[in-house]
């Protein structure tokens, strides 16, 4: 466990009021850890905030803003192994998400004073580390669609209406993807080059159940013929990352590799982490178990389970006697025995 850290705090990242969020992370965190605050400007990104803090010999650098900052202060903790913590502020929250980092900041900060670590891959693209994925085609129109202005009107919906207008117009390109050992030409809509994803980053879900630890990338190729192929496509994609089975579509395909190189014709936007990076042909290396990140200690592949509240409720665990939801309103210590039940059941 570590007993100071750099907090590296975005002030204008999501929609929330950024002085009442430091000021709640502060009375979390500052009674346990010597807490150093550094904020990022226009000028001063969170990649720079962060290397300085490693010069300083920080212990564990703790980024609180939107996947961007997430991503800069990640890449620059690639080269150390001073652990990660997050406190995620931002609209889609996609890395926090997809490892379980709880979304407010009571918990997020909990998870941190936890300090249990999970070490993942990272992604390197033209010089850029990447934590969460690269897409090219739709993915990239998407991000460049939900812009700053629509996000902080709509938030998470930005990237819905985004999607669907996307969907509209669903251009094909050629593209070649060279592998190891394998060169695949193929016409595809949307190509999702995925190190860690939740279910939300619909278009990476091809796989699905992405593994984040594995040395792999998870590759999805979209390629639908025509516009209601693509809403069924994307349909079956988030019923894919729900039940965690691969796609099972014709226009839907998927690899694990390494190293993948992506060419198009004609040249298509690629999307690094969220930022639109440039264009095809774009070359992607995963380097294995790169970054301890700080996750909450039930970390697991445990599916979320909310049942309380719901009528005549009865929950038999396998390992004891079943417990009647009856009961439980009548004593409240009996609502432990029923989580606990839960934790055995999975
Ligand atoms: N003080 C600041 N003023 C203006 N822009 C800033 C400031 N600090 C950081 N930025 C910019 O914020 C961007 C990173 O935002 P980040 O991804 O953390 O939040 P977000 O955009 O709200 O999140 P999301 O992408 O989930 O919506 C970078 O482009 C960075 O230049």
């Amino acid at each position: 466990m570590f007993s100071s850290a750099c907090l590296i705090f975005n002030p204008v990242a999501g929609q929330s009021d950024s002085e009442q969020d430091l000021s709640e992370i502060k009375r979390h965190l500052e009674p346990h850890l010597n807490l150093e605050i550094q904020f990022t400007t226009e000028e001063i990104s969170a990649q720079q905030l962060a290397r300085e803090a490693l010069e300083r010999n920080a212990e564990c650098l703790i980024a609180s803003g939107g996947d961007g900052t997430v991503s800069q202060v990640a890449g620059v903790l690639a080269e150390s192994d001073v652990p990660l913590g997050i406190i995620a502020r931002g609209t889609a929250n996609a890395f926090a998400n997809a490892l379980n980092i709880p979304q407010n900041i009571e918990d997020a900060c909990k998870t941190i004073l936890g300090g249990k670590r999970r070490v993942v891959d990272l992604g390197k693209c033209a010089g850029k580390t990447m934590t969460l994925l690269a897409g090219v085609g739709v993915e990239a129109e998407l991000v460049e669609d939900a812009d700053r202005e629509a996000k902080d009107r709509l938030g998470m919906l930005a990237y819905f209406f985004s999607a669907f207008k996307q969907l509209q117009k669903f251009e094909i390109f050629q593209a070649t993807l060279e592998t190891d050992d394998q060169i695949i030409e193929v016409d595809a809509a949307a190509i999702t080059v995925a190190n860690v994803a939740p279910a939300s980053s619909i278009l990476a879900q091809g796989p699905a159940g992405i593994v984040m630890d594995d040395g792999l990338f998870d590759v999805t190729i979209i390629a639908p013929t025509n516009r209601r192929s693509a809403v069924a496509a994307s349909y079956h994609l988030l019923q894919s990352a729900i039940h965690e089975d691969g796609a099972e579509r014709d226009d839907i395909g998927y690899l694990r590799t390494q190293r993948i190189k992506i060419t198009t014709h004609p040249p298509q936007k690629v999307v690094l982490d969220g930022e639109i990076i440039g264009e095809t042909p774009i070359e992607l290396e995963c380097i294995p178990r790169k970054l301890a990140v700080i996750v909450p200690d039930k970390f697991s592949s445990e599916q979320p389970q909310k049942l309380e509240g719901l009528p005549g409720l009865k929950i038999q665990s396998k390992s004891s006697e079943s417990v009647d939801k009856s009961q439980t309103e009548k004593n409240e210590s009996n609502i432990d025995v029923l989580i606990l039940d839960y934790r055995i059941t999975d």
